[in-house]
């Protein structure tokens, strides 16, 4: 729950506060950036270059990167007028769950060396209990998952799976999720090989960076056992066997052995068109991710938010997770607006991760946050209910 009193805003998202008067904003820290584009200038000198240009590439010439953001230049909030809230409620429920504000962090693979000390994953993870904003974590981590999910505190958190092609370690993965106390599987389908990423494929970076992230095979029984050597002695082998089965081209013939591998919510990861967000309802999902991945996958589409009201339309209310091109709190709730039930931050949360550790990433989520609120406050929008289709015009 959100109040403004007197020019003075206090949204209170799980167990932190923030506090906005006019003319200053405490709680967020001064030394942080304010504005996506001095967060990503200042990362990209935080950052060793390698990860820098992984983290901000994307595939091709990076087209669909770049509309993914401009696209939301189109729509707009109608500005509501004689209904100032003066308390506001950002919270969703999201399978079963109530959740303080209608964000999550999208799952980083590389999210782990994003951070000075090597741990990022875990450094999300604290930044999630902090919050109260869900983290999805990849299953390319530095560290193991049931580490990471140690650091959560009562918030939430979703495991996003790369399938591998040896069902038996899929099956491990997904259990080990399960007793770790992860709250969903969300299932990646765009990203069965890599796409055409020209940043990456000139550093060589794909290689060196993933070797560092594979912290939940190495520590996977099933995984070792497949190997001859452990990959403490023999790292060379073990990389090349988790290149081996990484590339799962899954199929709608595969949802039915992906549901019989576990009882949590399953959603799908990489949805855009209204026919397959159809099919997958009707195979019995529990949510659809309607994402291009950043752009990192296949360049030329259309941007990701120009998809999203399709999407919700053809599931008819199965919860709709949307990420792609996020940047600032009127984008939030923009998406919000054309039907996602709940929206995920990418790149911002790295780079405040890159520049300011738990704090820094805490930062950019707390600031995107306060935007969104001060902008419902101010359009007259008090509750995410109130973000409907009807709220927002294409100009
Ligand atoms: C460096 C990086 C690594 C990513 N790794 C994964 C991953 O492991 N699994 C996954 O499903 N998506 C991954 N994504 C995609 C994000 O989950 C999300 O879809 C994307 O970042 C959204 O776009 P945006 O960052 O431009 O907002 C990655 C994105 C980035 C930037
Ligand atoms: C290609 C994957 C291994 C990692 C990923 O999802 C990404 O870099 O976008």
């Amino acid at each position: 729950m959100c109040s403004a009193t007197n020019g003075g805003f206090v949204p209170n998202f799980g167990d932190f506060q923030l506090e906005i008067y006019f003319g200053g904003l405490g709680g967020v820290l001064p030394t942080m950036p304010m504005t996506y584009s001095e967060l990503e200038e200042r990362a990209k000198y935080a950052l060793p270059p390698g990860i820098w240009s992984y983290v901000a590439g994307g595939a091709g010439d990076e087209l669909t990167q770049r509309v993914n953001v401009t696209a939301f230049e189109k729509y707009g909030l109608i500005p509501r007028m004689l209904r100032a809230s003066k308390e506001r409620d950002l919270s969703i429920e999201l399978f079963g769950m109530t959740l303080p504000s209608p964000i999550f962090m999208s799952p980083v693979g590389v999210i782990g060396l994003c951070s000075q000390d090597g741990h990022g994953d875990i450094a999300t993870a604290k930044a999630a209990a902090r919050t109260g904003v869900p983290m999805v974590m990849s299953t390319l981590t530095v560290d193991p998952m049931e580490d990471v999910a140690a650091h959560f505190g009562n918030t939430p958190g979703m495991f996003q799976l790369y399938t591998p092609t040896n069902k038996d370690v899929a099956q491990s993965f997904v259990s080990r999720a399960e007793a770790s106390g992860f709250k969903a599987i969300v299932v990646t389908l765009d990203t069965w090989v890599p796409g055409w990423r020209p940043r990456d494929l000139s550093t060589s970076n794909f290689p060196q960076l993933r070797g560092h992230c594979l912290a939940n095979y190495f520590s996977d029984p099933v995984f070792r056992g497949l190997l001859a050597k452990s990959p403490e002695d023999d790292p060379k082998t073990a990389i090349l066997t988790w290149i081996s089965m990484f590339g799962n081209s899954l199929t709608w013939d595969d949802l039915d052995w992906l549901r019989s591998l576990t009882k949590l919510p399953i959603v799908l990861k990489g949805i855009c068109h209204p026919e397959d967000a159809r099919r997958a309802k009707d195979a019995g999902v529990d949510g659809i991710y309607c994402s291009n991945h950043g752009g990192r996958q296949a360049n030329g589409g259309i941007a990701a938010i120009d998809h999203l009201s399709d999407v919700v339309e053809a599931v008819d209310g199965l919860p709709v997770l949307f990420d792609s091109g996020i940047r600032n709190g009127s984008d939030i709730v923009k998406a919000l607006a054309l039907g996602a039930t709940a929206v995920g931050i990418g790149r911002p949360y790295a780079y405040g991760l890159a520049l300011g550790g738990v704090d820094g990433l805490v930062h950019v989520l707390r600031s995107l946050l306060a935007e969104a609120d001060l902008l419902m406050a101010v359009d007259g929008y008090p509750t995410i209910a109130d973000l409907n289709p009807e709220a927002i015009r294409r100009g």
